[in-house]
């Protein structure tokens, strides 16, 4: 299967040049392993800069690691963790997250468009207060959403005065964090410590990396011995510079910024083409780099069988996600196909 022809994750894209780059700059000589090498002070010192903040800055392997080990650093076994009904975390990380904090159970909320709502959040918190009730204690948004729709500033502010009250820490899921903050347009601490988040798992996989999730924690105090949960896990890598030397290149440059705006605009250019095509209907609103569509059966076989490659998600839509690799190019030949299996 060639590049063209898939829409079918981020994570099919391959690595970006800049990325590339980097990576051959870090293989030119020994560095100290284990994260005492200058490619990781560098990436964890670009992102102190990005954010604008002292966070600590910790580089794993992928998204399943980073959001296991960051909600086991805020909550006990015999805690509970608030999520959306279609998070990542509980729909496909096979119990990671559970199994990383020994127990601890995802509650799972409701909410339009795959956003948690205060109210979801404040009925999970409050519906039972007893001891047989795993007692909540984080809450992990996905931002953009797994249905590829964004948590403005405004809606984190609203959630965070819920978490407060309840004394709940905030994870994000940010695998598609690159492409919220290209769609929202805002600094990065604007949907992250400003708006109260704890813990950000960034990733870079999604976002032009062979490999490698930024957990950031603003919240510092939830970092202790995060080192050694990652040793533990299987996540500390020897040669760790692979993982952080990229990233290098994705900072410089604000290159993870213009990969996100990229791949938002090839999935605005999809959804527009898509727009009022008899049988198709967009399933949710098309705001980061993935299109969601309602399409009839016998034409997902059509385009199948002329090579492309998509899921279906949630609840059987269609799945288009865009990376920072597409190309208007292959948007358009869908299109064609498209237009002309509807025709
Ligand atoms: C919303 C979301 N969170 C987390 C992940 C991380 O998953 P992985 O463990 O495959 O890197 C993914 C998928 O890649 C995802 O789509
Ligand atoms: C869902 C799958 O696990 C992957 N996170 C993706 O978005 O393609």
């Amino acid at each position: 299967m060639s590049q063209s022809e898939q829409f079918a994750s981020d994570n099919y894209s391959g690595v970006c040049p800049q990325a590339w780059k980097a990576m051959e700059a870090a293989n030119r000589m020994d560095e100290p392993a284990y994260g005492e090498d200058s490619w990781t002070q560098k990436a964890a010192d670009g992102l102190r800069t990005l954010f604008d903040t002292d966070c600590d800055v910790y580089f794993v392997f992928n998204g399943t690691a980073a959001n296991s080990l960051a909600l086991a650093s805020i909550g006990q076994s015999f805690h509970s963790v608030i999520c959306h009904e279609l998070a990542h975390i509980e729909t496909d990380e096979c119990g990671g997250p559970e199994y990383a904090s020994n127990g601890a159970k995802l509650l799972l909320g409701q909410g339009e468009n795959g956003k948690l709502t205060p109210e979801s959040i404040e009925h999970l918190v409050t519906k039972r207060t007893d001891i047989h009730y795993p007692k909540p204690k984080a809450l992990s948004l996905t931002q953009a959403t797994e249905v590829g729709t964004v948590y403005t500033p405004e809606e984190l502010r609203v959630i965070r005065a819920v978490a407060d009250h309840h004394k709940l820490n905030i994870h994000m899921d940010g695998a598609r964090f690159a492409n919220a903050v290209a769609a929202l347009d805002v600094h990065p601490s604007e949907i992250t410590w400003k708006a109260g988040v704890d813990v950000l798992c960034f990733s870079g996989t999604k976002n032009g990396l062979a490999l490698g999730e930024a957990v950031v924690f603003f919240n510092r105090s939830l970092a202790e011995d995060f080192e050694w949960r990652c040793k533990q896990a299987g996540q500390l890598a020897s040669k760790m510079r692979y993982i952080s030397a990229p990233w290098c290149g994705l900072l410089e440059g604000d290159v993870w910024l213009e990969n996100a705006r990229h791949a938002n605009a090839c999935a605005q250019r999809l959804a527009e083409g898509l727009e009022g095509l008899p049988g198709i209907q967009l399933r949710y609103p098309r705001q980061v780099n993935g299109v969601f569509v309602e399409m009839p059966e016998p034409l997902q076989a059509a385009l199948r069988a002329k090579g492309w490659r998509f899921y279906n998600f949630i609840g059987g839509s269609a799945r288009l996600m865009c990376s920072w690799a597409t190309t208007n190019e292959q948007v358009d030949r869908f299109l064609s196909d498209v237009r002309a299996l509807v025709s």
